[in-house]
């Protein structure tokens, strides 16, 4: 297939883009490196610079059989500070980059939703069905672009898929041994932190909220490998299908094992650890001290979200090949010592 990967310059999106390319498919990259890094493209892909907004419509035509998309901020605790930008840029950005497919004919789309659709869920583990409260901006402008490929599905007749990520971590190892992992700037996610404080870049971290409704009082939160995260963005590619009557623009019968139409999976281990539980598991994996602090909480985090990942595993053949947290703590302690000393 020939596919744009809206965001390929990001950590998601850069994997993804990595096994696209393993697989054989031709990938073009549309990254405005807000957050994203040029190097982050791998050689020989072709990059474009620019906004989902107004330059996907420049690069989409008919020879695309699908998009990818990636591109929006991720930031909870800053979408709660700054809630304009992240409906300017998740939404709007997606709202205008479907009128770009609709316009070329394009009519496949995976995206990147996100467990923080769910907000504090009435149980645990959550599933597809549960009520989707957004405790924050960015959850809630995530969840109005699902809501809005639905309705484009009804519509026109495409298919798209929603992966929900749980909290996506660890680092890729790519076939030449290289590997890629995160690299936010400022960094705000857990494990990435706690690398730092284990490093003796950081004299220590705080963890926010100490008396949730949890086992310890820190949240609780699902990690998944990224190479497992990514995997299943083929496979969600895989079970599409979209093939329109070229006099009516609507679907036609799907071929075998293939489906049109608005779906939406979770994407997590299964498995919940506090806060705490993954300070000492960074400890443990380092073998260095990780002293933290209670603090505050952040505004917009709910107390713990677990994921049921049955529906993936049913209807993608999904199934995660390193899920537990020391595994996806040692591959980003491995990424941080290699590439960012
Ligand atoms: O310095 C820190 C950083 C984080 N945390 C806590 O660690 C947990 C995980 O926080 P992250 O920032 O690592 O991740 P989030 O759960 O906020 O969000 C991540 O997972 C979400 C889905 O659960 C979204 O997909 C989102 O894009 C992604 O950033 C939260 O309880 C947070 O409060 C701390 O205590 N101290």
């Amino acid at each position: 297939m020939k596919l744009l990967v809206a965001g390929g310059a990001g950590y998601i999106g850069g994997v993804v883009t990595r096994l696209l390319l393993d697989a054989g498919h031709e990938v073009v990259v549309l990254d405005d490196l807000s957050t994203g890094r040029r190097d982050s493209v791998p050689d020989g892909v072709r990059f474009v610079q620019g906004r989902v907004h107004d330059v996907a419509a420049e690069v989409l035509d008919s020879s695309f059989d699908g998009v990818l998309h990636f591109a929006a901020f991720i930031e909870a605790g800053e979408s709660v500070k700054h809630p304009e930008k992240y409906w300017e840029n998740n939404l709007v950005g997606s709202l205008r980059l479907l009128d770009a497919m609709r316009s070329a004919g394009v009519r496949k789309i995976v995206f990147s939703s996100t467990a923080g659709v769910y907000g504090d869920p009435d149980q645990l583990p959550i599933v597809e069905t549960a009520a989707a409260r957004p405790p924050n901006p960015y959850g809630a402008s995530k969840l109005a672009v699902d809501l809005a490929l639905s309705g484009e599905a009804t519509a026109y007749g495409i298919a798209a898929v929603s992966l929900r990520y749980f909290n996506v971590a660890g680092a890729h190892r790519c076939p030449d041994g290289t590997m890629v992992g995160e690299r936010h700037d400022p960094e705000s996610h857990l494990i990435p932190i706690a690398l730092q404080v284990a490093a003796g870049k950081r004299d220590g971290l705080q963890l926010y909220g100490g008396d949730y409704p949890t086992p310890d009082g820190t949240c609780l939160r699902d990690y998944i490998h990224i190479t497992d995260l990514a995997r299943a963005h083929l496979l969600a590619l895989s079970t599409m299908d979209c093939d329109a009557d070229p006099a009516t623009g609507r679907l036609t019968v799907p071929r075998e094992s293939a489906t049109g139409g608005h779906r939406i999976y979770n994407l997590g281990s299964g498995t919940g650890f506090s806060n705490r539980e993954v300070v000492e598991v960074t400890r443990s994996v380092t073998g260095r001290p990780v002293p933290f602090e209670i603090a505050p909480r952040r505004a917009g985090d709910p107390a713990s979200l677990v994921a049921s990942s049955e529906k993936a595993r049913v209807e993608l053949g999904w199934v995660p090949q390193r899920p537990s947290l020391p595994d996806i703590v040692s591959d980003a302690w491995e990424f941080y010592r290699r590439e960012l000393h």
